[in-house]
Formats: structure tokens, sequence, C-alpha cells
């Protein structure tokens, strides 16, 4: 069946493929912002496109192109997509390396054609730099990485193994006599192998659309759960997450504590640094907060200058000491500006699920309250939560003299 496959036919299905494939990857290039790769991967597709064509119109064309120059396009066209999947993973990009290999092939078929006129070495040695190319790309990308984006590397990277192994073969096929005589044109296998350059071609150009679709899927993903300046938690997902961390605690009857902080007087800071200073100032404040968590505990922006934190199996006790080393850690060192030393101080109010249930709502007012009282009682300190029933009046005197201290900014 596959000798009877017209080779011009195959040719020029190939050719067409190629060329939308590399239209595809071109486009998708065009809009990909800052996503690296896909512009190796429609440039290196252009160079095999072209390397292919030369290739196969053997009969019409001088072998220093559909020969040498051909397998120097095609290999450079492979090393660059081999680049273009390195840039992906974000790895460095030996550009020489392609470039080298098309050198040191082209030379050796043109010996092998020119000098010494061996069909059997040519034919080894670019099938086995093609298919080895194929096999380094298949290593960058059969490797372990989180889903969603495993299931796209590994789709290119089978793909490209597979092919890689079928072109390094090829030669062995012929070494072995499996192929009776070296593939001229229109051989079964000469044939069978432009099939499966298709295939490969359709293959691994949809696989690193897939690669891209899943790595922006992802960073959308992350852009909308996360706050674009702390990179924490911003308040609508750590009020999904904190949900769902809480119905988990209250199913195992461990305790959990939440913890508001609000940075002191940062309205000062801004002021007398500028709102730059006040922003490096709060990712720093994050970064000490960081210093204190586990991996399973939630920090989250929850509005300019105030964080939550909830830190599940904790109870008041262990929480408190966790917020009061947050608070030493803070105002004992100075976040070191360009001009000068700019001291910070926090007030931290904390409240446990053992007086104030699993509702994130109600924990979040009762930490909020007691958040209230470390303002009002003067800042740069921690306060727990009253349990409820505490008296109301008290409450009530705190927060007015919460406000007046506020309004007078004392
Ligand atoms: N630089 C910067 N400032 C912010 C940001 N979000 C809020 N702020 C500022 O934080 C300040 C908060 O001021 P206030 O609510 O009066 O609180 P405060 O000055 O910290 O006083 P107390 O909370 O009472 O100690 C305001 O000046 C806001 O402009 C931000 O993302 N970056």
């Amino acid at each position: 069946m596959l000798a009877a496959l017209d080779l011009t036919t195959l040719t020029v299905t190939l050719t067409l493929v190629t060329l939308s494939m590399t239209l595809l990857l071109a486009l998708a290039a065009w809009h990909a912002g800052t996503e690296q790769g896909l512009r190796h991967w429609a440039l290196g597709n252009c160079a095999l496109m072209l390397g292919l064509l030369l290739n196969v119109n053997q009969q019409h064309l001088h072998h220093s192109l559909s020969v040498v120059l051909a397998n120097g396009l095609m290999t450079l066209g492979l090393g660059v997509i081999w680049l273009g999947v390195r840039a992906f993973k974000g790895r460095s990009q030996p550009q020489w390396g392609p470039i080298c290999a098309a050198a040191v092939i082209m030379l050796l078929l043109w010996f092998f054609r020119f000098q010494v006129d061996r069909l059997d070495i040519r034919y080894a040695v670019s099938s086995v730099t093609l298919g080895g190319l194929c096999l380094m790309c298949a290593r960058e990308l059969l490797i372990r990485a989180a889903q969603p984006l495993r299931t796209a590397y590994w789709f290119s990277g089978s793909i490209a193994l597979l092919y890689g192994f079928c072109l390094v073969a090829r030669p062995l096929a012929v070494l072995f006599g499996w192929q009776s005589d070296l593939p001229v044109l229109d051989s079964p296998l000469q044939n069978l192998t432009l099939l499966g350059a298709m295939l490969a071609q359709i293959g691994m150009a949809s696989g690193f659309i897939l690669m891209t679709h899943y790595r922006t899927a992802e960073a959308l993903h992350r852009l909308s759960e996360r706050d674009a300046l702390t990179n924490t938690l911003n308040r609508r997902s750590l009020q999904e997450q904190a949900h769902v961390l809480l119905n988990l605690m209250a199913q195992r009857g461990q305790p959990v504590t939440l913890i508001m902080v609000d940075a002191d007087h940062f309205k000062r800071i801004n002021d007398e640094f500028g709102h730059q200073t006040g922003d490096a100032v709060l990712c720093h404040l994050v970064a000490r907060i960081g210093q204190h968590l586990r991996s399973d505990d939630l920090l989250g922006r929850f509005g300019g200058e105030e964080f939550t934190l909830i830190l599940p199996g904790l109870d008041t006790e262990r929480a408190a000491q966790v917020a009061e080393r947050i608070r030493q850690g803070l105002c004992s060192n100075p976040w070191e500006s360009e001009s000068k030393p700019v001291w910070l101080s926090v007030s931290l109010g904390v409240a446990c699920s053992e007086h104030h249930g699993y509702d994130f709502n109600t924990l979040l007012s009762a930490a909020d309250a007691a958040l209230y009282r470390a303002k009002a009682l003067g800042r740069n300190r921690v306060e727990l939560a009253p349990a409820p029933g505490a008296d109301l009046e008290d409450q009530m005197a705190l927060r007015l003299l919460s406000q007046f201290r506020h309004n007078l900014d004392v």
C-alpha cells in the first residue's frame, strides 16, 4: 500500500501541512506577549519546510541544494525548535548549537557526495542527526511537571520521541536487512518517512500550542487569585480557600485561628517616603510574615495595609505566640530604604474557632474587633478576641476610643 502512494501528492500534502502549521504557530506567536518559545517554533518550522521542499526535489535540483543545503536547513529548523522548547521552559538557549550542527552536517554531506560518493553514509548521517534532534526535544519535554502542563509536555514529547526513534532506526533497518535497499525516492520507506513527518508536524505544532494554552490558563488563574503587589491571596480567593479549610478543620474537630494584621500609621510612611516606598514596605511586611508561616497556612491581603492569616491546627495560645513573633520580628528590624531606614510596626487581632466557631465571617469580625482594641490601646500589640458575651459596653468604648485616636492620628 505504501509503495502505491504517489510521491508528488505526498510532497504537496506535506508542504501544505507544514505551511499551515507554520502559519498557525506564527499567528500564535504574534499574540504570545512575553511567552517564550512560539517564535522559535514558527521560525524552526519555516527552515524545516524549506529543507523538506528542497530535499524531495532531488530529481530536479542540483545535489548541493537538494542534499547538502536541504539537510542543513532541516537540521537548523529542528535545532531552533529544540531551542524553543528550552526557551519555553526558561532554560538557557545555546544559539550557536543549531548553527554549528547545521554547518557540520552540510560539510559531511558535501564530502560524502562530492568527494566520496557514499549514499549509505549520507543516509545514516542525516537520519541520525534529525532523529537525534527530535530525541533531544523529547528529552526536554518528557519530564515531571505539574498538571495541566504535564499533559501538554508529554503530548508533544511522545510525538517527538516516536518520530525521533523512527528516524534513528531508518539506517538500522537497512543495516540489518529489514529494508532490502537504500531508500530511493518513491520507495515504501521514503513514503512512510514523509507520512510520519506529516503526522509529527501536525502533532508537534498542536502540542506546542497546547503547551502555550495551558501556560496562559495557569497564569490567568494565578492572576485571578493573587494580589498583584504582594502576591498574597486576594480577598475573594482567601474567602474561598478559608471556607474549605474551616470546613475541613470542623470535620476533624481541630482548632483554627484567624489573625488580622494591620500596619500602624502606614499613611505617614506613604506621606514621608512616597507611595513606591510604601509599596516596597508592604512587600517587606508580607515577606516577614511569611517567615512565620507553615505551608498549609493561608495569607491574604484583605484591604490596603491589612492582611489576614488563617492558621489551621493552632489554638488561641499557640496562635497568639505566632502573632507576637510576627509583631516583634517587624518592629525590631527596619526596612532599609535608599535614604534612611523605615521603621514599621503592626497591630494584630487574634480570633480562634475555640470561642468563635468555624464560620469565616464570625471569625473575621471577632479578629477585627480585637484589632480595633489593639489600635485603641496604642498599636504595636497583639490582642485576643474576647469570648462572645464579653462586656459589650467595653467594646463600644474601645471602638470610640480607637476612632478618636485615629482622628487625632496618634
Ligand atoms: N503605598 C501603598 N499605600 C497603600 C496601599 N493601600 C493602601 N495604602 C495606604 O495605606 C494608608 C492607610 O491609612 P489609614 O487607614 O489611615 O491607616 P494608618 O495610617 O495605617 O493608621 P492606623 O491603621 O490607624 O495605624 C493610606 O494612606 C492608603 O493610601 C498600597 O497598595 N500601597
